[in-house]
């Protein structure tokens, strides 16, 4: 089961994470309204951190983005906001990189509207509607899923706590698309600030009831 820890920013963190946990992605946020935003002082020493970093971008311009690539040296690229299909495309064919596009979700999905996005995707993601765009540690109705229609692989979010392990287990036993997780406020001691200890534990726990993926 794959691992995404979103909202990293401070030094020794980002360390202890990586040493600690290995998860699979670092999200960092390049939203500025965020209390968890990354800026230009934290690129430098995101920068050289050995790890598959994520920029989450809400609304992006998309020569901010390829900045962005450039300066925190991102292998992948989060659309949390209300971009279209073809400006997902032009992220994904201009930046070359590996595209997370989210959907927010409030009370139903829209299957349809996410066909266009599959061939510029990677991973679709799901997290919770807020109007903060993200962040909320609210958890939406993942009963929602089970109609999930297509092969392509989604990370689960949106509020989900070290308590979870064992409805996450339940979840990806009927749902093989779902690839993995992404955590964030659930797991934070402040806006930005993760409890590694706590993190390696969760990832144990799904880790072993979730050995086939
Ligand atoms: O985390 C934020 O502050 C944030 C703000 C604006 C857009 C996206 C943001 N986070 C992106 C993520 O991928 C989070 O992990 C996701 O929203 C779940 O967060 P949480 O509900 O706190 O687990």
């Amino acid at each position: 089961m794959k691992l995404k820890v979103c909202g990293m920013r401070q030094p020794d963190n980002c360390q202890e994470l990586l040493q600690k946990v290995q998860p699979d992605w670092m999200g960092i946020i390049m939203y500025p309204p965020s209390p968890r935003y990354a800026g230009a002082a934290d690129a430098r020493h995101l920068r050289l951190l050995d790890a598959k970093k994520v920029g989450v971008f809400v609304n992006e311009d998309i020569g901010k983005i390829s900045q962005a690539v450039e300066d925190f040296g991102l292998s992948t690229i989060q659309l949390h906001g209300k971009e279209t299909a073809e400006e997902t495309k032009r992220i994904k064919s201009e930046t070359g990189l590996e595209v997370f596009k989210v959907f927010s979700v409030a009370e139903h999905i829209d299957w349809l509207q996410m066909e266009d996005y599959l061939p510029f995707s990677d991973y679709f993601l799901f997290d919770t509607f807020t109007k903060a765009h993200g962040g909320s540690g609210k958890s939406f109705n993942w009963k929602l899923l089970e109609e999930y229609p297509f092969d392509k692989p989604f990370l689960l979010s949106g509020g989900i706590g070290p308590l979870h392990a064992a409805k996450i287990k339940e979840l990806t036993a009927s749902l093989p698309q779902m690839a993995g997780v992404d955590i964030n406020s659930g797991f934070e001691v402040s806006p930005g600030l993760k409890d590694v200890s706590m993190i390696g534990e969760f990832k144990n726990e799904i880790d072993t009831q979730l050995k086939s993926k």
